[in-house]
Order: structure tokens, then sequence, then C-alpha cells
């Protein structure tokens, strides 16, 4: 296991408001990602995902998200880490997310009102353009690494980081 921080403890008492997902599909050296059109992190680009629902598990969210969001059924998830988000400005949730990975699905990716997705090269991802903690975390997992972290964050600026990746 390597382990990264800023310096940053890891806090030992924390619990999350909310439990979301995201999804990143890797086929043929291309990654899906999405523009969000709204929601948390609107304007960016990210994976698909969003909230549970009462009642799920990170899977069914994970499926049922990428299904609303994208019109496609994933055929083979496999969850690769777990992502904690802390917000000092009070008016963001405290978010735990469960990440995911997939290669292969069924129906063809189509916009949405929350999601207009693209594929782009996995060597040409455009970090400028996502949460700022996705470049710690997003390589080690498209290496195949599991992972988990927890960033702090003012509005949409990254304050710290503790990341822990397998070797
Ligand atoms: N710092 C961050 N880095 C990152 O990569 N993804 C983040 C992030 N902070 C939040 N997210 C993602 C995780 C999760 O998929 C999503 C949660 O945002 P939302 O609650 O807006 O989701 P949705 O718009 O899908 O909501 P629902 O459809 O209502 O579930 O935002």
């Amino acid at each position: 296991m390597q382990e990264k921080s800023s310096g940053f403890q890891w806090p030992a008492q924390w619990t999350p408001d909310i439990l979301a997902t995201l999804m990143f599909v890797v086929q043929k050296g291309r990654i899906l990602l999405i523009r969000k059109k709204r929601g948390i992190g609107a304007g960016k680009v990210n994976g698909p995902g969003g909230k549970f629902e009462p009642g799920e598990t990170a899977l069914q969210c994970v499926l049922r998200e990428v299904r609303e969001e994208l019109h496609i059924d994933i055929e083979d998830a496999r969850e690769m880490g777990v992502l904690n988000f802390s917000f000092a400005c009070g008016t963001i949730p405290e978010i735990r997310c469960h990440v995911f990975m997939a290669t292969s699905f069924t129906g063809t990716p189509t916009e949405t009102p929350e999601a207009e997705p693209f594929w782009c090269p996995v060597d040409g991802i455009p970090y400028d353009l996502m949460w700022q903690d996705d470049r710690f975390w997003l390589p080690a997992m498209l290496d195949g690494k599991r992972f988990e972290a927890f960033f702090t964050f003012e509005g949409d600026r990254m304050l710290e980081f503790s990341l822990k990746a397998e070797d």
C-alpha cells in the first residue's frame, strides 16, 4: 500500500451526509466521460454517477445512475475505491463516493438532461476541467490499483488530501 498526503491527518471521526457513486468505462484506450449538466459539480467533466436511493447498494446505485444519465447498461462493474469529500463551506454535504470501473456495456451513450457523454483517449484526460482531486487517484485506478482517499475542499478548491493506493 502506498500512502501520500499533504501532511493532513485522516480524520478518525467522520461520517458522510450522503453516499454516492461514480463509473468510469474504459474500452480500447478510451474512457467514457460526461459533462455534468446539473447537481453538485455542474459544468465539470466527470464520470457518470450520483447519490444512493434508500435501500440501494453501491452497485445498484451506479448501475441505475449510469442507465438514467447515459441510457446504457453496464455489464462488468467492479468497485475500485472509495473517495471521501469534506467541504469546508458547509453548503455542499459531506460525501462518500464509491468508484467503479467497467469495460463492457449495452446500448449507446446518449445525452440526457443530466449529462453529455463523450469518449476521450485515456492519455488525454482533461484534468483541468475536472474536480481537482481526480488527478490524484484516477491515474492509479486506470493502472488497476485499488484506493481510498480523503479530500477537503473549500467550494471547488481542493485544500488537503490523503491517498492510500495499492502498490
Ligand atoms: N470532489 C469530487 N470529485 C469527483 O470526482 N466527484 C465528485 C466530487 N464531489 C462530488 N462528486 C460527484 C460524486 C457523485 O457522483 C456526484 C454527486 O453529485 P450529485 O448529488 O449532484 O449527483 P446527481 O446530480 O447525480 O444527483 P442525483 O441524480 O440526485 O443522485 O458528484
